[in-house]
C-alpha cells in the first residue's frame, strides 16, 4: 500500500470572534508522491485549510482547533513550526509579500538560515533548489526586480531549500500570466516526477489540473465536498455546480452531449483525450449517415 504522508482526522478551526467554523469535521489522507489539488468556491476554507496542513494552525494562527494533522508521522499539536517546516512547505499566493532580502540567493537561503541548518547544506540545497526552478543564474538578481512567475520560481525555491517532503503551494498562478503559470505547473510536475515530492496546490486552473493532479478536494462551506480523480470530479455536475467549480473546456462539451443522451466512449478532461472521443463520435456518426 502506498505511504501516507499526511493524516487528518476529524479537523475543526474557527477564528477568533468568528461567529462560525471556518473548516468542520475534516477528514482525508495524502499518499507520498501524490499530486493534490484543493478547489472550491471564495471562503470555501481552501486558504485555513493550508494553514491547518502547514502547521501555520496552531502555532502562528490562533483560534479553537480540534481534531490532528499528522505531517510525515508528526502530530502537528506536539512539534514546533521549525521542526514541521522540516517535512512541509508553503506558498502563498502573492510572491511580493514573500520577498525579504535583496539578493535571489540570499532570499532562497533566508528560511532555512532560520531554521539553523548548517550553511553548507543551505548553499547546497539553494544551489538545487534554483536548478529545479530554473533560476540558476540569477543567483545575485534584486528579486524585487523579477517577473511574476520569476519571483513565485524564487519562493518555491525558498521552500525547496529546506528540503520538504510535502510542497503546498496556495493559489501560486493566481497573479501570473499564461506564460509564468505553465512555468510554475512545470517545476511542480517536475518536483513530483523527477523527486517524488508530494504536492497539495490550490488552484482554480482546470486545464492544467486535468493535466497533472492525481486527486482533487473540492471544500464547499469549511467542509471537504468531494474528494477523487479529475475525472470523477469534473464529470459530476452535481459537485461542479454546487462548489462553482471552473471545469476544462473539453469536459464542459462531453457533460453536454452526455446530457442530451449522446453516450461517449470516454470521459475527457485533458485536450488529447477530448481529440479522440470526440474524433470517434464523428466517425461513429457519419458512417451511420
Ligand atoms: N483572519 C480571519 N478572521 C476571521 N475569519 C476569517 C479569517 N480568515 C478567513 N476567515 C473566514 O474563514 C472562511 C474561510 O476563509 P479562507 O480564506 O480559508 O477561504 P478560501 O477558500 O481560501 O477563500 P478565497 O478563495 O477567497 O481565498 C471565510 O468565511 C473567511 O471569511
Amino acid at each position: 500500500m502506498d505511504e501516507i504522508i499526511l493524516d487528518v482526522f476529524d479537523a475543526s478551526f474557527r477564528y477568533p470572534n468568528a461567529p462560525a467554523y471556518s473548516l468542520k469535521h475534516i477528514n482525508f489522507q495524502v499518499r507520498k508522491g501524490e499530486f493534490l489539488v484543493i478547489m472550491g468556491e471564495n471562503g470555501a476554507g481552501k486558504t485555513t485549510l493550508c494553514k491547518m496542513l502547514s502547521g501555520i494552525i496552531p502555532h502562528s494562527q490562533e483560534g479553537v482547533y480540534f481534531g490532528d494533522v499528522t505531517i510525515c508521522g508528526l502530530n502537528s499539536k506536539e512539534h514546533t513550526l521549525p521542526e514541521l517546516c522540516q517535512h512541509i512547505g508553503i506558498v502563498l499566493d502573492d510572491p511580493e509579500s514573500q520577498i525579504f532580502t535583496t539578493e535571489v540567493l540570499d532570499e532562497v537561503a533566508f528560511g532555512a538560515e532560520n531554521l539553523e541548518i548548517p550553511t553548507d547544506e543551505i548553499q547546497r540545497n539553494a544551489d538545487w533548489a534554483l536548478q529545479v526552478v530554473r533560476m540558476a543564474g540569477y543567483e545575485e538578481k534584486d528579486p524585487t526586480r523579477l517577473s511574476g512567475g520569476q519571483k513565485q520560481r524564487v519562493a518555491i525555491a525558498s521552500a525547496l531549500t529546506m528540503q520538504p517532503e510535502i510542497l503546498i503551494l496556495d493559489e501560486p498562478t493566481s497573479q501570473l500570466d499564461p506564460i509564468g503559470t505553465i512555468e510554475v505547473f512545470q517545476v511542480v510536475r517536475e518536483l513530483k516526477e523527477k523527486y517524488n515530492m508530494t504536492i497539495i496546490m490550490v488552484t482554480h486552473k482546470s486545464e492544467e489540473i486535468a493535466q497533472f493532479a492525481d486527486r482533487v478536494l473540492v471544500l464547499h462551506e469549511g467542509e471537504v465536498l468531494a474528494m477523487d480523480t479529475p475525472q470523477r470530479i469534473f464529470r459530476n455536475k452535481e459537485i461542479v455546480d454546487k462548489a462553482w467549480l471552473a471545469v476544462p473546456q473539453v469536459s464542459m462539451v462531453a457533460v453536454e452531449l452526455e446530457q442530451s443522451g449522446i453516450p461517449l466512449d470516454a470521459f475527457p478532461v485533458r485536450l488529447e483525450e477530448g481529440v479522440e472521443v470526440f474524433s470517434a463520435l464523428l466517425q461513429e456518426t457519419e458512417a451511420r449517415i
